[in-house]
């Protein structure tokens, strides 16, 4: 899925440029899925999950390897970026109740 989209297409007008664009978004919104159930499943594994169980040290670990393929971006344009993708994912945890011990 992703390697389709690296293919080395240049796209000329406004459409063709949206429609790159759709397909980009569609690949990011499966993979921002994944990425927030395998979260909520790291909450439920933490002795402390959810916002109370933090790791900022992780996330700017997160990040700085983001930045490794995404260089033009950078650790600064890419940090706000995944404050938002992690926050979502813990507020989504926290509304499932992920923060209870396994069943
Ligand atoms: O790795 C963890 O400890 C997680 O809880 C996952 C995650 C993330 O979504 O990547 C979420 C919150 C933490 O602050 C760090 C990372």
């Amino acid at each position: 899925m992703v390697g389709a989209l690296l293919r080395d297409e240049s796209p000329t007008t406004l459409s063709e440029c949206r429609q790159a664009i759709d397909r980009v978004d569609a690949a990011l919104a499966t993979l921002l899925e994944r990425r927030a159930a395998l979260a909520g499943i790291v909450q439920r594994i933490k002795p402390v999950g959810g916002f109370a169980g933090r790791d900022l040290a992780r996330e700017r670990a997160v990040v700085a390897r983001m930045a490794q393929r995404a260089p033009t971006l950078g650790e600064t344009r890419l940090a706000p970026i995944m404050n938002a993708v992690i926050e979502a994912g813990l507020h989504l945890a926290e509304e499932r109740g992920a923060d209870r011990p396994p069943a």
